[in-house]
């Protein structure tokens, strides 16, 4: 999804090309990479970086780079030297965000040069995929071991989108306990956990403590999100907690902050929780889910700069309604590891009606 935004292309699904191949192959790479980079948070082990994470990572930046910039280079060819209204109505669809961006490139050519708008794509792409993936695969973890919870949730979705239509964008905005579900998700397993390091720029006093200028701070949001002063049965899924007044931390408070606070928090947040309210509503909407081994869903915490499970989830799943005016059903497996699941079971979709 975040792709298609970014420059209109999809590189994942079944009919994969050698372009499709190199950026799966990038962003696992990143990903392996980052996962292990202790470096950024504990600077003197950049004098040991006995396993080379910066120079590796260096050179899969300059692979990057070099596909970044092809995408770049072909958009710029398409559009030549149109202006965006122009190529919007050229292509009578809507623009992607390399469009516009080149189209600002155009205006003010000092500022938004291709090194820009390149950086703006990687953090697009690091910043926008994973984390929302990640958080869905808990959320629906979390749902496994909560049956009740799966039913109640599963009734409200009915209830708004019925059997006939599959639920939308503005549909799954409005199911409130679809959205509670998130944000319970996003309490106990905030998938950034440590926020993003960020530093004083002057000396200041945090929680009484003198912080000299030039200090990284970490916030720990397990320890905040997780306090059982804070919160009663902190470690327990009760998405109810946020019904009516937030019953326990709303955001203002900020004894839950899972995108962050103030000038540097999370911009994707609002697209965040649209993608997921639609996505995991529409995944519910339309199977039933079955856990594959006997007991709770193992729910061992992995490391990285992100949250992930240490296990990933597998798990059956049953079509549990036929929706009219649908195509195909597996528009909706967005989450990648639930698609592998999907092809290693040999579930294709003739045989999902
Ligand atoms: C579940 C989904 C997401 C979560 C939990 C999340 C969380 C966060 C957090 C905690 C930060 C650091 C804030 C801070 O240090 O104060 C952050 C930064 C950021 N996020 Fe997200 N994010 C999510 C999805 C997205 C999406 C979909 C996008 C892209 C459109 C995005 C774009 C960014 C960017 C660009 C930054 C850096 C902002 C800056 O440094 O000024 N995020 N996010």
């Amino acid at each position: 999804m975040m792709l298609r935004m970014i420059s209109g292309k999809r590189y994942y699904g079944t009919d994969i090309d050698e372009e499709d191949k190199e950026f799966q192959t990038l962003m696992r790479e990143f990903t392996e990479i980052q996962g292990g980079n202790m470096i950024d948070f504990i600077p003197i082990l950049k004098w040991i970086d006995f396993q080379g994470i910066e120079k590796k990572m260096m050179k899969l930046m300059r692979r990057l780079d070099g596909f970044f910039q092809k995408l770049i280079d072909e958009n710029r060819r398409n559009n030549g030297s149109m202006s965006s209204d122009e190529v919007k109505m050229k292509k009578n669809t809507k623009l992607n965000l390399i469009d516009v961006m080149l189209d600002l490139q155009q205006k003010e050519p000092e500022f938004y040069t291709d090194e820009t708008v390149k950086g703006v794509i990687l953090a697009m792409l690091i910043a926008g995929s994973e984390t929302s993936a990640i958080t869905m695969e808990w959320a629906v973890s979390l749902l496994l071991n909560n049956p009740q919870k799966m039913k109640k949730l599963q009734h409200e979705i009915e209830t708004y989108a019925g059997h006939d239509q599959l639920l939308n964008e503005s549909n799954a905005a409005k199911i409130k306990y679809l959205q509670n579900v998130i944000t319970e998700t996003l309490r106990i397993y905030p998938v950034v956990p440590l926020l993003v390091p960020h530093e004083s720029s002057t000396d200041c006093k945090v929680c009484g403590y003198d912080i000299p200028k030039g200090t990284m701070l970490f916030v720990n949001l397990l320890t905040l999100q997780r306090d059982p002063n804070l919160w009663t049965d902190p470690m327990k899924f009760i998405p109810e907690r946020f019904e009516g007044d937030g019953g326990g931390g709303s955001e203002v408070c900020y004894n839950m902050i899972p995108f962050g606070v103030g000038r540097r928090a999370c911009p994707g947040v609002g697209l965040a929780k649209r993608v997921m309210g639609h996505a995991l509503g529409a995944l519910i909407q339309c199977f039933d889910w079955e856990k594959i081994e006997d007991g709770e869903v193992d729910m061992t915490e992995g490391t990285g700069l992100v949250l992930p499970k240490a296990e990933p989830l597998t798990l059956r799943l049953r079509g549990c309604v036929e929706l009219k005016n649908m195509v195909n059903p597996y528009w909706c497996i967005c989450i990648s590891r639930i698609e592998k699941t999907f092809q290693e079971a040999d579930l294709s979709s003739k045989k999902f009606s």
